[in-house]
């Protein structure tokens, strides 16, 4: 097969792409979401990557456990559990993702939960300021809005915090605990949009509202249509923008992704979610993308695991341009 991807019009490699291959749990309390790269690799995701959409692999072929990052005590603060851990994590990431994204490739990040992707975004955000003097929009694809505030979240896990903390909503000085963040790894909350979301908590939509973040919920979905909601998804952010593509895999329905820690029904199909994937590589705008969430080892069954490994790399192909004809 030779596909013709969209080369994006703001990378200078756009056939190369970065691979980071995150195997951490520490944003949230339940194991195996650390487990989540490498069964989407072992299923073939990166060689098809490689020899069906043609795109040039660098980076991690292995999943990296972050595991020499560990702080020996890592006591909670501000109510953040494992605040320490999450920070050095994310930081190291930051800067690796920085380091593909300056190069002017495409970056793929796999997790791994939600809270690595104060790291990715922070490394984008960089990166395109340093190389285009812009900054990048973020669709975060998901059931949940991951915008709690360490004083806003009930569960203190940081997988429900990473937008908090990479639009500067949550701030914090002590660089131990995400005080490395800097104007340069920001995102503008103008530049945010949300869509699949159905689990918000009360904080949440208290923030959504006051900042007047744009959010695409189950609702608008059922109202407009998969087509409108990503076509005004996309004129929030306006033509001329890089994209992150953050996309969570519970931001399907469990039908179609039911190994992953905080599963909420009523969610996406796989071909809506597929098509906002593709829509997204239509625009030539993306820059990076994240698959996060999947965890093996929750599945009641093997077939319930290979659905989700199986939806997981549908969706990172047709970000990268497989549904082209
Ligand atoms: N990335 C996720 N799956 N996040 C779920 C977050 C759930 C809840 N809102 C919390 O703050 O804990
Ligand atoms: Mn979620
Ligand atoms: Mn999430």
């Amino acid at each position: 097969m030779n596909t013709s991807m969209i080369k994006s019009r703001f990378l200078s490699n756009p056939e190369d792409i970065g691979v980071v291959a995150v195997g951490f749990s520490g944003g949230q309390g339940k194991a195996g979401v650390d487990a989540g790269p490498s069964a989407l690799i072992e299923s073939g995701l990166l060689s098809q990557i490689q020899n069906e959409l043609n795109y040039k692999l660098h980076g991690d072929d292995k999943v990296n456990a972050y595991n020499d990052l560990v702080p020996k005590q890592d006591p909670p603060y501000r109510n953040m559990k494992n605040p320490g851990t999450v920070s050095a994590v994310t930081q190291r990431l930051s800067e690796q993702v920085y380091s593909h994204a300056k190069e002017g490739r495409m970056v793929l990040t796999l997790g791994g939960d939600h809270s690595i992707a104060i790291g990715t975004i922070a490394g984008t955000a960089k990166a395109i300021r340093e190389r285009l003097g812009r900054e990048t929009a973020v669709i975060w694809v998901d059931a949940h809005a991951d915008i709690n505030t360490p004083e806003t979240s009930d569960s203190g896990n940081i997988h429900g915090m990473p937008v908090a903390f990479a639009t500067g909503l949550a701030k914090e000085e002590k660089p131990e605990y995400f005080g490395w963040l800097k104007p340069e790894n920001m995102l503008n909350v103008n530049k945010l949009v949300y869509i699949g979301l159905r689990d918000v908590d009360a904080g949440e939509k208290k923030l959504l509202r006051e900042n007047g973040i744009k959010a695409f919920s189950m609702f608008d979905i059922d109202r407009y249509g998969i087509g409108r909601v990503v076509e005004m998804a996309l004129a929030h952010i306006g033509n001329d923008t890089p994209i992150h593509l953050s996309f969570d895999v519970d931001a399907l329905d469990p039908m179609w992704a039911p190994s992953t820690g905080t599963p909420v029904r009523g969610g996406l199909t796989l071909r809506e979610g597929d098509f906002i994937c593709e829509s997204v590589h239509l625009t030539g705008n993306l820059v990076a993308v994240d698959l996060v969430e999947v965890n093996p080892s929750l599945a009641v069954d093997r077939e319930a695991e290979a659905e989700t490994i199986r939806a997981g790399c549908s969706l990172v192909r047709c970000a990268l341009g497989e549904s082209l004809l």
